[in-house]
């Protein structure tokens, strides 16, 4: 049974963690790992030197390699028990095989923004294809490198993980706290399912926030005076634009059949605007904009719960591969948000996945999907007090 092969781990988090590419995201995470678990040993892996003296210097690697610099394989070979791949995503598949070489037996996540691919390579080229839980963080920022990193990046954001029925059952435990912990909320999701998902969230506003500066720009050509006219509304939409080329080329070939899809609803979209324009129909852009304007106020600046009212659910864990994949996704596509998860060790060969939700989402709906797919469920109040592990 996959639950099994959980040796009592340290619930802490993780003693020896290798970051590959620490720019934006690698450096902010690896920064805020160190500053809540100032102890782990971490090990910042780029091709930029002054990177990697910048990370050392700043605290928030304990060395640095250049990634074929000996120091590396020594580092995974020796005890390493999670590497981070946060590079861009081409040049994933590189390091992908060099752990592979190494026969590393730890976890391997990574941060990138597209998941197909990656998951298909890690599946490929990993001996251990199941130590593979792909992540990738909705957070991040128009700035590039080491020099736009910071601690708090993930505070309060989002964080998709996307185990599967391979996954062992502690891994996603394991990465859920190292992420709670640094401020972030876990979304569990389905691998196949994300890239079509991030292509209309983040993928198609990066293509539409860089159309906005082509047509700021092309008339800024004829009056040299319109972007001084640009306020609020056209930096709101627009911030991202600045991000890298590079990257962004990278995110869109990669997610191209999905962000094409997005594309060509948006230019539907646009064009509802303009027919009711050009049709002179006041009541069609009044609904357009009301309807927009609904879904938009209803979106948090941030996602807390409503109440402090926690409420546990325990789930006995059958001989059944993916529970913790399986109840984990459902859980996150109820809206309800998981705050932590443990799997009890009731005896030997049984165990409980016990979950504590915040108060959020649609419970009900939760309780018949997961009965539906066959679990006994038990559900109970708890308050925040009651819960220890709430940090
Ligand atoms: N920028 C964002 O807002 C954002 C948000 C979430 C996820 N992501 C994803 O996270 C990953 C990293 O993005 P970022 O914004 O931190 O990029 P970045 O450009 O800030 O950092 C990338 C780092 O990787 C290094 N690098 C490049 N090639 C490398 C290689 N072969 N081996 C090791 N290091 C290498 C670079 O020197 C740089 O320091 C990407 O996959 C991206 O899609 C980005
Ligand atoms: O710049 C930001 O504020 C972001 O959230 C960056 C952002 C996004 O816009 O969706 C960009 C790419 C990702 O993979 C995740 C997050």
């Amino acid at each position: 049974m996959a639950y099994k092969q959980s040796a009592q781990t340290d619930r802490t988090g993780f003693e020896r963690i290798a970051v590959v590419g620490f720019g934006l995201v690698g450096a902010s995470f690896a920064a805020a790992v160190r500053s809540v678990h100032p102890g782990t040993k971490m090990l910042a892996v780029d091709v930029d030197a002054r990177t990697l003296q910048e990370a050392v210097q700043r605290g928030w690697a304990t060395e640095g390699a250049l990634p074929d610099d000996p120091v590396f394989e020594r580092f995974v070979r020796e005890g390493c028990d999670l590497v981070v791949l946060a590079a861009p995503v081409d040049a994933v598949e590189g390091h992908l095989k060099r752990l592979a070489a190494w026969d590393f037996c730890g976890i391997v996540t990574d941060t990138a923004s597209t998941k197909a691919r990656i998951s298909e390579a890690a599946a490929r080229i990993l001996p251990h294809p199941e130590h593979f839980v792909p992540g990738h963080p909705m957070a991040g920022s128009e700035k590039n490198g080491i020099d736009g990193a910071r601690p708090d990046l993930f505070k309060g954001a989002h964080w998709i993980l996307c185990p599967d029925a391979n996954t062992p059952a502690e891994h996603f435990p394991r990465l859920h706290e190292l992420v709670t912990s640094l401020g972030a909320r876990v979304i569990a999701l389905p691998r196949e399912d994300h890239d079509a998902a991030v292509a209309v969230v983040s993928h198609v506003p990066h293509i539409m926030a860089s159309s906005l500066m082509h047509l700021a720009s092309r008339h800024a050509d004829d009056q040299q005076a319109l972007m001084r006219l640009a306020a609020g509304g056209f930096k709101d939409s627009t911030r991202i634009a600045a991000g890298s080329p590079e990257l962004w080329c990278g995110i869109a070939f990669d997610n191209r059949e999905a962000l094409g899809e997005g594309l060509a609803e948006m230019q539907g979209i646009i064009g509802s605007f303009a027919d009711a324009l050009a049709s002179d129909d006041r009541a069609a852009l009044t609904a357009l904009l009301a309807e927009a304007a609904e879904a938009r106020r209803a979106l948090p600046a941030a996602w807390v719960p409503s109440t402090e009212r926690l409420l546990e659910v325990r789930i006995p864990m059958e001989d059944r591969p993916g529970v913790v994949a399986e109840v984990t996704t459902v859980t996150s596509s109820a809206g309800c948000n998981i705050q932590s998860i443990e799997i009890d060790h009731v005896t030997e060969d049984s165990a409980v996945l016990s979950l504590v939700l915040t108060d959020e989402g649609d419970v009900g709906r939760l309780s018949a999907q997961l009965i539906n797919a066959g679990f006994s469920v038990s559900f109970s109040p708890l308050t925040a007090k009651e819960h220890t592990h709430v940090a």
